[in-house]
């Protein structure tokens, strides 16, 4: 719902890898107000889930927030391109500290951390549904790693 291009109701976030730091940019609109040219939090702490949750690709390690905290530094407004950049911080042991910044030219409009905790894949097989195929192999060299 953040940057999967198969869903027509994602938020328009992209993002890629640049030296294990993730950086993207997104771009809201009226569909993502809350006050009037403004932006929902709710869309701002959905974006920062998403980016953080991205850093678990150069980690190589699958992962679900146990938990997170958003601040929100300024109004967000509707129509501008925002920068986004999320790192991790610490990794002890299964738990990923993940931090991670929204910004609009020099001003960071939001800032989040949040705690990510290491599965193995087979939790999403709880669902029933199919991994997405390009999931495989994902965490492989997980435990090779600090
Ligand atoms: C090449 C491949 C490409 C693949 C490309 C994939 C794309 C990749 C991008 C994804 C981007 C999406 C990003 C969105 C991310 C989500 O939205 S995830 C969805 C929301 N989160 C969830 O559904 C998580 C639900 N919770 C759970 O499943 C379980 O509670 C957890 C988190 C797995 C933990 O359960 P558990 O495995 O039984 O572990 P547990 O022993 O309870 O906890 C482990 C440790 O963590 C601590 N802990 C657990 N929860 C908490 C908490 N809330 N607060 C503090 N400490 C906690 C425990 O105290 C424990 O600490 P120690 O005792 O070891 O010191």
């Amino acid at each position: 719902m953040v940057c999967g291009t198969a869903n027509s109701a994602n938020l328009g976030v992209t993002v890629h890898v640049e030296d294990d730091r993730v950086l993207g940019t997104v771009l809201l609109d009226t569909r993502h107000a809350g006050a009037p040219g403004f932006a929902h939090g709710g869309a701002l702490a959905a974006i920062m889930d998403d980016l953080l949750g991205q850093v678990l690709i150069p980690l190589d390690r699958p992962g679900v927030t146990a938990t997170m905290t958003v601040d929100f530094h300024a109004p967000a407004l509707l129509g501008r391109t925002m920068d986004l950049e999320a790192w991790c911080e610490r990794v002890d042991g299964r738990k990923l500290h993940m931090r991670g910044e929204i910004r609009d030219g020099e001003t960071v409009v939001a800032s989040g951390s949040a705690l990510f905790i290491h599965v193995d894949v087979s939790h999403w097989e709880t669902s029933g549904h199919a991994l997405p195929p390009h999931w495989a192999g994902w965490g492989a060299t997980a435990d090779s790693k600090p």
